[in-house]
């Protein structure tokens, strides 16, 4: 098999792998085995020149980037936190959707404290937030976190969080309220550069299968 016939697509356990699986499976392609109960990282599918590789979320604009996979599944937040560097965007997948928020407790002030010049904002997203409050003209103090964003302001760690929202019951649970919306978020898939050039006919037709498949999902409400 030459080397442009093959492709290798990057996705994330968890929602990224359990809503692609859908759209691939109307594609005609399924995975050997689920990552949830496999520890394999490398999973073959039922076409032999396509394998899966499993990842996390935030890792996935890498690999793509440096064209170890020829395309992947990556979260809007993911993508804005990466730049973009080395990847076309052809698809929005319309799932795992959700949005990006600042929230609080429900008395914050928009406003530093007397005893500090600059509001503290405690994210995993960092170039989200600081363009978010840049555009409104505000100097924020950012803390980079890596999970757990609600538990900062309950402990004093930073006076607001800017985090994804989907329910709203997470920060419900700690007390904390949505406070201002930054994005809507939904998954993307990407594609290296090198490869959407290189495979071009493997990756058009895939992407166009998928397309098809976001269109029908849309089309049946889900
Ligand atoms: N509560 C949610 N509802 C819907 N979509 C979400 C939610 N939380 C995250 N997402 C979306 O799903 C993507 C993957 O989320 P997931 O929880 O699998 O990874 P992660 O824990 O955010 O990433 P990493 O493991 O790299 O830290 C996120 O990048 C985001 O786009
Ligand atoms: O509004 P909700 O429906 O409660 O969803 C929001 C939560 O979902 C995400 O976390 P996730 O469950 O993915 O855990 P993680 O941050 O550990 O990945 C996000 O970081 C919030 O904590």
């Amino acid at each position: 098999m030459s080397d442009d016939q093959r492709l290798t697509i990057a996705l994330s356990k968890g929602r990224i792998f359990e809503q692609t699986l859908p759209l691939l499976e109307a594609a005609g392609l399924q995975a050997a085995e689920d990552p949830e109960t496999s520890r394999k990282l490398i999973l073959d599918t039922n076409d032999p020149r396509v394998k899966l590789v499993i990842i996390r979320a935030s890792d996935v604009p890498t690999y793509v980037q440096y064209g170890a996979a020829d395309l992947g599944v990556a979260g809007k937040d993911v993508l804005l936190e990466h730049g973009g560097e080395g990847l076309y965007e052809p698809l929005d997948l319309r799932i795992a959707c959700c949005r990006l928020m600042v929230a609080g407790r429900p008395d914050t002030a928009l406003v530093p404290p007397p005893a500090r010049g600059r509001l503290r904002i405690a994210t995993k997203y960092v170039r989200g937030a600081e363009r978010h409050f840049a555009a409104k003209g505000q100097q924020v103090e950012i803390i980079k976190l890596y999970g757990s964003m609600e538990l900062a302001p309950l402990v004093g760690l930073a006076d607001l969080i800017v985090d994804l929202v989907e329910s709203g019951n997470t920060l419900k649970a700690n007390g904390l309220v949505p406070i201002e919306h930054i994005s809507d978020i939904s998954s993307r898939l990407i594609v290296n550069k090198a490869s959407w050039k290189m495979k071009h006919a493997r990756v058009r037709a895939l992407v166009e299968s998928l397309q098809e498949a976001v269109e029908a999902q849309a089309a049946a409400g889900r």
